[in-house]
């Protein structure tokens, strides 16, 4: 079988990680090999590129610089980790990807979203994801969640007009994107998992 790349998206706190965990460990017991991966990072490299653009101290970070470090993870990402596994048959699972750039960089941080896809089609040598589960939930429910939850990052910091931004921008993304299966993050969390195995599911009876 070729592999299979699954990714997820949505604002800061619509439950990614319990909905990629879950997902795992459903494939996992169904006998698959699955590749559990995050952006930015997923390498040595891009994790230490992550620990740069997530530092609470680099305030000065220009927004240019931002967008390429991103795609210089991803590219790091694509070459050393996600296309060997998807060559290798597996099922990869990563939390983020290109459509983080385009919504976080090219339309809340209004660099463009054309040409944030530009940089990323360089990053990601034309990888697709085969479905992009996008997890949706107002920036207020998601930023009370996190806070919740632990620690915010630099960007978690940033104030509630940029996670508006954020909210609108997967809006308008997934008008343009075939490949977006868009979820209510508010749902109960078994509830997610089950539509997201469902999809899953049929797109490993089209391998
Ligand atoms: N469907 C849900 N309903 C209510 N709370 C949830 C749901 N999914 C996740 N959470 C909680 O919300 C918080 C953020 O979830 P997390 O999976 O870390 O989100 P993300 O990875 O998208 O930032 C966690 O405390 C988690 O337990
Ligand atoms: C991958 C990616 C992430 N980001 C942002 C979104 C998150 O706020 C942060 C990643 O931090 P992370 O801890 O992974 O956030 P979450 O658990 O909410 O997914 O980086 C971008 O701005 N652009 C990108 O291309």
């Amino acid at each position: 079988m070729k592999g299979l790349f699954i990714t997820f998206e949505g604002p800061d706190g619509a439950g990614k990680t319990t909905q990629i965990n879950m997902l795992k460990e459903y494939l996992t017991s169904k006998g698959y090999d699955v590749v559990l991966t995050r952006e930015p990072g997923g390498t040595a490299i891009g994790e230490k590129i992550r620990n740069v653009i997530l530092d609470v101290e680099n305030k000065e970070m220009d927004d240019i610089c931002e967008a390429l470090l991103y795609a210089a993870s991803r590219a790091q990402h694509v070459k050393q980790l996600i296309l060997p596994s998807i060559d290798q048959g597996k099922i990869v699972i990563c939390d983020r990807f290109v459509e983080s750039s385009i919504v976080y960089q090219g339309y809340a941080r209004g660099l463009g979203e054309d040409k944030i896809e530009a940089i990323n089609n360089i990053a990601t040598r034309g990888l697709v994801p085969d479905v992009v589960f996008l997890l949706m939930l107002t920036p207020e429910e998601g930023i009370k969640r996190k806070k919740k939850s632990g620690e915010l990052d630099r960007l978690e910091m940033e104030k509630l007009e940029f996670h508006n931004r954020v909210y609108e921008g997967y809006n308008r993304l997934k008008e343009r994107r075939k490949n977006i299966f868009e979820i209510d993050a508010t749902l109960d969390i078994d509830d997610i998992h089950n539509r997201i195995v469902r999809v899953v599911e049929s797109l490993l009876r089209e391998e």
